[in-house]
C-alpha cells in the first residue's frame, strides 16, 4: 500500500528526516512514537504533500504510484487522508461545505455523518473557527468519514480530547480503519481482519488510541531516523519505564 524508501526531508534547508524506510501493507495499522521535535508530523505532512517540506532524497510510493512530487489534492484523490493535530481555521468555509468536498463525487448524508460525531450543530459554522480541541478532532474525523480514505494518517488523535470524547474519537477511528462489522456465525474475527482494506499511520504520545484500535506494528522516530519496530504496546511500556534515551542505544548498535 505505502512504501517509503530512504526518505530525506528538509525544512528551510535544515535536515529533519534522514533516511526513513517504512512499509505499510493493505489493512495494516502502524503506530509512530517519538520525542517532541523528532520529525513525526514532518513525516505525515510529507506523505500528504502539504507544508514547506522539501524531499531532498528518496521516494514515497502509494499503491504502485510514485507520489513524491504529487500535489496534495492528487494524493487525496488516490485515497490518502489526514487528520491534522492543528488544522487551520478557514473564514467563509462552512464545515458542511468542506465535508461535502471531502466526499468528492460520492453522495453522502452530511447530517447523518455529523450525528455520529456530535457535530450537527457545527455544520454551518466556519471550519475550525473557535472550535475547542475536542471539536477540532471530531471535525477532522467527520471529514475523513466523508472522504473514506484507504490510507489514514492521524496526527495525535488524543491531543486536546477529554475522556468522553476520546471514547467517541477512538470508536470512529476504529470504524474508519477496521469497518463496523462484528464477528458473527459466518464471520470470525480473523476473517474480518483479513478483509480489512484501510491502512493507518498514527502518531501518539500517550498511546490512548491503542485502547480503541488494533495496531500491527509500532516504530520510534528519533532525531529524524526510525530506530525500532515492535509491538506498539510493548514499545509504549518500554518508553514509560526507560524513556527515549534507550533509543540512542538501539540506533548505535
Ligand atoms: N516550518 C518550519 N520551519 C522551521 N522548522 C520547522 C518547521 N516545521 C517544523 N520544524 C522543525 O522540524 C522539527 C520536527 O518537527 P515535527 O513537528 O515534525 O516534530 P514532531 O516529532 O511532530 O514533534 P511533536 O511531538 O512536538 O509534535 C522540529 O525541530 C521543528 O521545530
Amino acid at each position: 500500500m505505502l512504501s517509503i524508501e530512504n526518505l530525506h526531508v528538509s525544512i528551510n534547508g535544515a535536515p529533519v528526516l534522514q533516511g526513513i524506510n517504512l512499509r505499510i501493507g493493505k489493512g495494516e495499522t502502524v503506530i509512530l512514537f517519538g520525542p517532541n521535535g523528532s520529525g513525526k508530523t514532518t513525516l505525515l505532512y510529507t506523505i500528504m504533500g502539504i507544508g514547506n517540506y522539501t524531499v531532498t532524497k528518496g521516494s514515497i510510493v502509494y499503491k504502485g504510484t510514485d507520489i513524491t512530487d504529487l500535489p496534495p489534492f492528487e494524493r487525496a484523490r488516490l485515497g490518502i487522508g489526514m487528520s491534522m493535530q492543528r488544522p487551520p481555521s478557514i473564514h467563509g468555509l462552512k464545515t458542511r461545505e468542506l465535508v461535502t468536498m471531502c466526499a468528492a463525487e460520492r453522495e453522502v448524508d452530511v447530517e447523518k455523518l455529523a450525528e455520529k460525531v456530535n457535530m450537527q450543530n457545527f455544520l454551518d459554522r466556519d471550519i475550525n473557527l473557535g472550535f475547542s480541541g475536542g471539536e477540532i478532532k471530531r471535525s477532522e474525523i467527520l471529514q475523513l468519514m466523508a472522504q473514506k480514505p484507504e490510507l489514514v494518517l492521524f496526527d495525535e488523535p488524543e491531543s486536546g480530547v477529554d475522556v468522553e470524547n476520546m471514547a467517541l474519537v477512538g470508536a470512529m477511528a476504529r470504524e474508519l480503519l477496521e469497518g463496523s462489522s462484528e464477528p458473527d456465525e459466518s464471520h470470525s474475527m480473523i476473517t474480518l481482519a483479513k478483509k480489512r482494506v484501510t491502512s493507518g499511520l498514527i502518531i501518539t504520545h500517550t498511546g490512548y488510541i491503542l485502547d480503541y484500535i488494533t495496531a500491527d506494528r509500532g516504530h520510534v522516530l528519533y532525531n529524524g531516523t526510525l530506530c525500532c519496530s515492535d509491538n506498539p504496546k510493548r514499545i509504549l511500556d518500554h518508553l514509560h519505564r526507560f524513556g527515549y534515551k534507550e533509543c540512542i542505544r538501539c540506533l548505535t548498535q
